[in-house]
């Protein structure tokens, strides 16, 4: 569903992602994970076509995404880290302009929107203006708005940063329910607990190179450690960072 092929990405001569390949199937939820100014929101911005790769290619549901670039967005949805509304705008007014803004007939949507209502639990403020809601608040109607067109790739930056414990829960039952109803879930966290518990496969990033991705006990084999994915995690990006060293 999300392939890339030698991608790298320069912005002048800094290396943010260099010669990645990555191919994430139909249904799954992938976690990806990175020390920060690893390359994972450049690689994200590639995905979601806001950005284009310097070399390599990306497909995105078979469409190549500078090629068809609009047949590959229409797949997407992405939750950025920050949630962005119009804070003239009620949450369900937010909702009706994104479901007209991806074709939907208002028949439709109407019940859509009414099913996102009930699932984000926002029926208390979401005929509130927006600039009166909470980060949570915030956050749960950004994801209904992400969700209103079931789209087959749910990309989320940080989607647990700034909830309360009820809220995380509900976000990671949410995501995946949707990967088991064939969802694709692209999910970069810093969160080690959340991609332990929730990623199929994690990808870990660092220097902008993927320096690992598999399963947790395929990551642990890498690592050659039988620990948490938080030893794992430090032991390769730890590794990488020698080598690194080592070759300058
Ligand atoms: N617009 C830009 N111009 C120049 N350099 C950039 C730009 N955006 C990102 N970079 C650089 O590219 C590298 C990767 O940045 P990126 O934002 O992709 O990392 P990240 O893994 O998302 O980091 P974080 O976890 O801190 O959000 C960093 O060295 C960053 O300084």
């Amino acid at each position: 569903m999300i392939e890339l092929k030698n991608v790298s990405k320069l912005y002048g001569d800094k290396v943010a992602v260099r010669d990645m390949n990555l191919s994430i199937a139909a249904g799954e939820l992938f976690a990806f994970l990175g020390p920060n100014g690893a390359g994972k929101t450049t690689t994200i911005k590639m995905i979601c076509g806001l950005l284009f790769p310097s070399s390599g290619s990306i497909h995105i549901g078979g469409y190549e995404i500078q090629k068809d670039g609009d047949k590959a967005r229409q797949l997407i949805s992405y939750v950025p880290d920050q949630p962005y509304l119009y804070e003239k705008l009620s949450g369900r007014e937010f909702l009706t302009f994104t479901a007209d803004l991806y074709g939907m007939p208002r028949s439709q949507s109407a019940d859509r929107i009414e099913e996102m209502i009930a699932l984000f639990r926002m029926q208390e403020f979401v005929d509130d203006l927006s600039e009166r809601y909470s980060h949570g608040m915030r956050q749960r109607t950004v994801f209904a708005a992400a969700m209103v067109h079931q789209p087959k790739i749910l990309i989320v930056d940080e989607p647990t940063v700034g909830l309360d414990p009820k809220s995380i829960r509900l976000l990671k039952d949410l995501l995946r329910e949707e990967a088991c109803r064939g969802t694709t879930v692209f999910l970069s966290t810093h969160a080690l607990d959340v991609a332990q518990e929730l990623g199929d496969r994690i990808g870990i990033v660092d220097h902008g190179r993927l320096i690992g991705c598999g399963s947790l006990d395929e990551l642990r084999k890498q690592a050659s450690l039988a620990g948490s994915l938080e030893e794992v995690f430090l032991k390769i990006t730890e590794e990488s960072t020698n080598e690194q060293e080592a070759a300058a």
